[in-house]
């Protein structure tokens, strides 16, 4: 159940099993519509202040908001749900979980799985990314951690990033670290965003940068000091808010649309691409070895 934090803001923690179709409206605060039962299960939270139109989305999938098919289709639901929902004007995306924004695509979903999963998850990163590529409403990553691949592309989406300034924490689409492929639409996301020379180095290299080097790419737009970095990307968004919202939503539309049409016109192409690439034996074994590798990092 959503419950009233201060004056005009609510909280809503929403397990993709407990979300209800539509919006409603409790009294001058406007929210989503949940059940009661077992919100402990939510992997995000979403807390929308109806007195400024800002809706904050807090990931808290643990332990390092790995992006696995509930995880992805539950953000997904939120996404869609505050697109409807008028009193929403803008979605900062943040993480609950400390040091860690997004450690990308759960490897564990693409590693011996069968075809029939590997198509249905990665159906849901094509779903994740058109939405907030081309999400009407203004978005703000608060990039309060590391944000490697599959979390980068989430950061990627935003209209705006602002990172925290610590130098432990990377960014950065490292998918040939892996032995993997990030595929056209992450590249174009981030030529998008950084130019050509700079996307296919960093592509080629898989290169992870530190907030300062992500700064100097313009792979994020501001660093502040992590304290004020969920402050600062609220300030942001009132700036966005001051520009009239239908002149803003073409322009957005305008620079993305032709990106967005390309996944659009071969989605299915792009799944069987995906599995095929995914299920091979050379594939399995770097990511089974990365995985080792992550585990051993530990010990
Ligand atoms: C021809 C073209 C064809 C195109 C085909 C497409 C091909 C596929 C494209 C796929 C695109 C995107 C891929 C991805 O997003 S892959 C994921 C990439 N992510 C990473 O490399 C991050 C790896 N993780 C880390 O670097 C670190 O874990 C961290 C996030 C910096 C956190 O460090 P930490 O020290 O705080 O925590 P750590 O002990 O390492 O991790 C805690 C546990 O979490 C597990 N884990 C970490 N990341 C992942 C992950 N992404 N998926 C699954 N599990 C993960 C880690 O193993 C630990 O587990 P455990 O506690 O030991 O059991």
């Amino acid at each position: 159940m959503a419950a009233v934090l201060r004056r005009g803001v609510k909280l809503i923690s929403s397990g993709s099993s407990q979300l209800l179709s539509g919006g409603c409206k409790h009294g001058r605060t406007s929210t989503l519509c949940i059940s009661s039962s077992r919100p402990s299960s939510s992997k995000i939270n979403v807390e929308l202040d109806s007195s400024t139109g800002i809706a904050v989305m807090r990931f808290q999938n643990p332990l390092v908001n790995s992006l696995n098919l509930d995880f992805l289709t539950e953000i997904c639901i939120s996404l869609e749900k505050l697109e409807l929902d008028k009193s929403c004007r803008g979605v900062i995306l943040t993480s609950a979980q400390p040091k860690i924004f997004s450690a990308g695509l759960d490897i564990l979903e693409m590693y011996g799985k069968n075809p029939e999963h590997y198509a249905a998850f990665w159906k849901s990163v094509q779903e994740i990314w058109l939405k907030l590529y081309g999400y009407s409403k203004i978005t703000i990553a608060a990039i309060n951690g590391s944000s490697p691949a599959g979390g980068c592309l989430i950061a990627l989406t935003a209209d705006y990033r602002i990172m925290a300034d610590n130098p432990r924490y990377t960014i950065g689409l490292n998918e040939t670290q892996l032995g993997i492929v990030a595929p056209f639409w992450f590249k174009d996301t981030m030529l998008n965003t950084v130019g050509h020379r700079t996307a296919e180095l960093s592509l080629q290299f898989g290169l992870m940068y530190t907030p300062s080097d992500a700064l100097k790419i313009n792979l994020v737009d501001l660093v502040v000091p992590e304290e004020q970095v969920l402050s600062t990307a609220t300030e942001t968004m009132t700036k966005f808010l001051a520009i009239p919202g239908h002149a803003r939503e073409i322009s957005k539309s305008m620079m993305r649309k032709p990106v967005v049409d390309r996944l659009l016109s071969c989605r299915d192409a792009d799944i069987k691409n995906f599995v095929s690439f995914i299920s091979k034996d050379s594939i399995q074994k770097s990511l089974g070895q990365y995985l080792s590798m992550l585990k051993q990092k530990k010990s």
